[in-house]
């Protein structure tokens, strides 16, 4: 279908909310036009739609920070500072806790943009102070850990990450805690969905940034050696150095307490993944059993006994001690006083829809979270905001919608769902898919 364009639509505008081609046409459009004069952000309302530029952009300096420091929203162009500082004063101003929920498909720029969130409370909560560094610097140790390179991504965040940053009654950071969601675990021993794919940056990290002596102890050589990382005929990627990486992801383990007999400890079971993949001959199983603390000839196959071992299993472990560790150093409980009152900012990074040729379970319970964000979004959004209209007798044009609810109902809600019927399915001897 033809029709005239609204002028509204000729030059773009800040909010999508003053678009009069207000159609998904036209908010794509107002979107195209602004991110060709490098104009990535552009609110609906409350919310801010990021547009991934591909490029370093002078918006996050230190001139920034500052201008769009206690600034109402619109005062200035959209800018996720703007959103991170209204979140702040709000938090401050209305003795109320708050949230940001981050949401988009792999690649959109989510993480960058939870970040960017996370650097502008740091420097307008204005202490400089060691919880603040040990908070920023928990984000290396979570990326080489949790983060690969995908077709989509070269820095893919594999896991669901909530920050939720504590601050006491005069706005300074006191803490936090992380929550974390769903790593893709099947990613250690597979990443089959395309050539080009890794595995978790830390093991190429580790394999380009440890020195001769270490890697001779753990019996380690270079990640074209390693089945687990060699099956997106992939080993390296552009425009990142694994060795520096790997200098940072130590320094960033000593700010957050983890001392050289942890950090090793945990290298020996990354090595034992590896030796575990590339396990062909009973020799290699010496080598493995020594680096997983195992007492071989008792433990791996005994008469009739036999050892399953699975990599997933202890690279899951390895992440949830990881966080548990950065979380003892970062988190300080809510103190008992009733004077000593506590707010908070948490801020959701989860991964986005994913939809590829070969879906496993991991996509079906990723896709899950997604469709909660997106009912919670439809709820806020539409259905809450017309009821009110509603109560308050406000003519408005009804807007139409989807929502989601029915899907979410028949996967995850409502008796006899299919998560449920598969939970159930899988408590059986060779069930079937
Ligand atoms: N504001 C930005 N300015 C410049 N580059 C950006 C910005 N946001 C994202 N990028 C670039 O895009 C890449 C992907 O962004 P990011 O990792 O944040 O995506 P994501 O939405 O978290 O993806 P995934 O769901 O796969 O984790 C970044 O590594 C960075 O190179």
């Amino acid at each position: 279908m033809v029709r005239p364009m609204h002028p509204s639509s000729v030059q773009g505008v800040e909010d999508m909310i003053r678009l009069g081609d207000l159609h998904e046409a036209g908010m794509v459009h107002n979107l195209l036009i602004r991110h060709q004069e490098h104009k990535i952000y552009t609110y609906t309302g409350s919310i801010l739609v990021a547009v991934n530029p591909y490029q370093l952009l002078p918006l996050y300096t230190v001139d920034q920070i500052q201008l769009y420091c206690n600034k109402r929203i619109g005062e200035l162009p959209p800018h996720v500072f703007a959103i991170a500082d209204n979140c702040y004063f709000n938090m401050k101003r209305n003795k109320r806790d708050q949230c940001c929920v981050i949401s988009g498909e792999s690649g959109a720029g989510k993480t960058e943009s939870t970040k960017l969130i996370l650097q502008f409370l740091a420097a307008i909560s204005g202490q400089h102070s060691w919880i603040e560094q040990q908070i920023l610097e928990a984000n290396p140790i979570l990326e080489a850990f949790g983060n690969a390179k995908t077709i989509r991504n070269d820095n893919s965040s594999r896991f669901g990450k909530y920050i939720d940053i504590h601050f006491n009654q005069n706005g300074v950071i006191e803490g936090a805690r992380i929550e974390q969601f769903l790593l893709e675990k099947s990613r250690v021993c597979r990443q089959v969905k395309a050539p080009a794919e890794r595995n978790y940056h830390i093991f190429y990290c580790m394999l380009m940034g440890m020195n001769v002596e270490q890697k001779k102890m753990l019996n380690l050589g270079t990640a074209s050696e390693y089945t687990y990382l060699t099956m997106g005929e992939c080993t390296s990627c552009e425009g990142r150095n694994d060795a520096k990486e790997y200098a940072h992801i130590r320094s960033a383990m000593k700010i957050l307490m983890f001392s050289d007999s942890e950090h090793w400890d945990i290298s020996k079971l990354l090595a034992a993944i590896l030796h575990l993949g590339n396990v062909e001959f009973e020799g290699r199983l010496g080598i493995l059993c020594a680096w997983l603390f195992l007492d071989m000839p008792k433990t791996v196959v005994m008469g009739s006994h036999f050892l399953f071992i699975s990599p997933q299993g202890i690279y899951g472990r390895i992440f949830l001690w990881i966080v548990n560790k950065i979380n003892s150093a970062i988190f300080n409980p809510a103190s008992q006083n009733p004077k000593k009152t506590r707010y908070s900012i948490g801020l959701l990074d989860i991964f986005g829809f994913e939809n590829f040729d070969n879906n496993s379970f991991e996509q079906l319970c990723i896709n899950i979270a997604n469709e909660h964000l997106q009912q919670f979004f439809v709820r806020h959004v539409f259905k809450l905001e017309q009821e009110e209209y509603l109560a308050e007798h406000i003519s408005w044009n009804n807007i139409d919608f989807t929502d989601n609810h029915q899907a979410l109902e028949i996967i995850a809600l409502k008796p006899m769902n299919i998560i449920s019927l598969i939970d159930e399915e899988s408590k059986f001897p060779k069930v079937s898919a």
